[in-house]
């Protein structure tokens, strides 16, 4: 007998059906339908102001929307906030951190789902801790306030943080946009890596393309809220589809590992 839950264990690891979500009256994602496999990785793009940041906030249950999300069959609505974040793990653009904080006070923020209600830390937790400043090669950072970190190095600590969680599914929102192009290449390496070992699902946004289609399985391009096009990065990203939703003309290149696109003048 075959009775599993919308994209449960055997299916989808994120399912949204018709997700809608208005923020102050004005309608920003409208109707958006969603799967990602398990271990998949998807990149939302789209212009500024298309959905992609809310979208990605509701599929990780931080909005209310309409429709449905399920993450790994549950509908991620009526998840308790910790299990919610055993289950999924956010990286936002620009989070708030308090500067004093260390490095390793701040990834242990990330145990928090595991800590009982007015408990402690358990040895177990920091060591989750531990291995994960040196997964992402931080120990010797560990004791530094977040204030004396560079850009690339924030970031790494966000995702240290994030993988702390030991959540199976990984939001990410623009992970690379402060970035060099030599981090923003290490850091996407970094968890490509990650999403291997411990057979991760991770939804993206960014916004430059060509790194985008290099990483990811599929693309969605989200335009106005609604999906304008979806498929492998060879299939969203073209000249059309890119003059259409972004107003650039562009050229596309075949690379390596995905299309290379490259705006030209009018
Ligand atoms: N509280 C709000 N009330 C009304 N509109 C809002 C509110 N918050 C955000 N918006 C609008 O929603 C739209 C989508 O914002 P969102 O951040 O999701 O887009 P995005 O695709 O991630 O953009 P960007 O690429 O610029 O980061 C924007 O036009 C934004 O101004």
């Amino acid at each position: 007998m075959t009775d599993a839950a919308p994209g449960g264990r055997s299916g989808a690891a994120i399912l949204v059906t018709d997700l809608t979500v208005r923020l102050d009256g004005a309608l920003i994602v409208d109707g958006v339908d969603l799967e990602v496999t398990g271990g998949e990785w998807v990149t939302v793009i789209g212009p500024n102001g298309a959905g992609k940041s809310t979208a990605l906030r509701a599929v990780a249950g931080l909005l209310p929307f309409r429709g449905t999300v399920h993450l790994h069959g549950r509908p991620v609505d009526r998840l308790h906030r910790r299990d919610r974040a055993k289950t999924v793990a956010v990286v936002v653009q620009n989070p708030v951190v308090p500067p004093a904080m260390t490095v390793f006070d701040y990834v242990l923020l990330g145990r928090t789902p595991y800590i009982p209600p007015l408990g402690r830390e358990s040895a177990a937790d920091l060591a989750v801790v531990d291995e994960e400043l040196a997964a992402l090669d931080l120990r010797a950072f560990a004791g530094r306030r977040l204030d004396t970190l560079s850009g690339g190095e924030r970031q790494r600590v966000f995702l240290a943080r994030a993988l702390a969680q030991g959540a199976e599914i990984l939001l990410l929102d623009e992970p690379t946009s402060a970035l060099d192009i030599g981090h923003q290449q290490e850091v996407l390496e970094l968890v490509d890596r990650l999403r291997a070992e411990r057979s991760l699902t991770v939804l993206a946004t960014m916004h430059d393309l060509s790194t985008a289609g290099e990483y990811a399985d599929r693309m969605v391009l989200l335009s106005a809220g609604r999906v304008a096009a979806a498929g492998t990065p060879t299939e969203v990203l073209t000249e059309a589809n890119l003059a259409e939703h972004y107003r650039v003309k562009v050229r596309i290149i075949p690379g390596d590992h995905g299309p290379l696109v490259v705006a030209v003048r009018h």
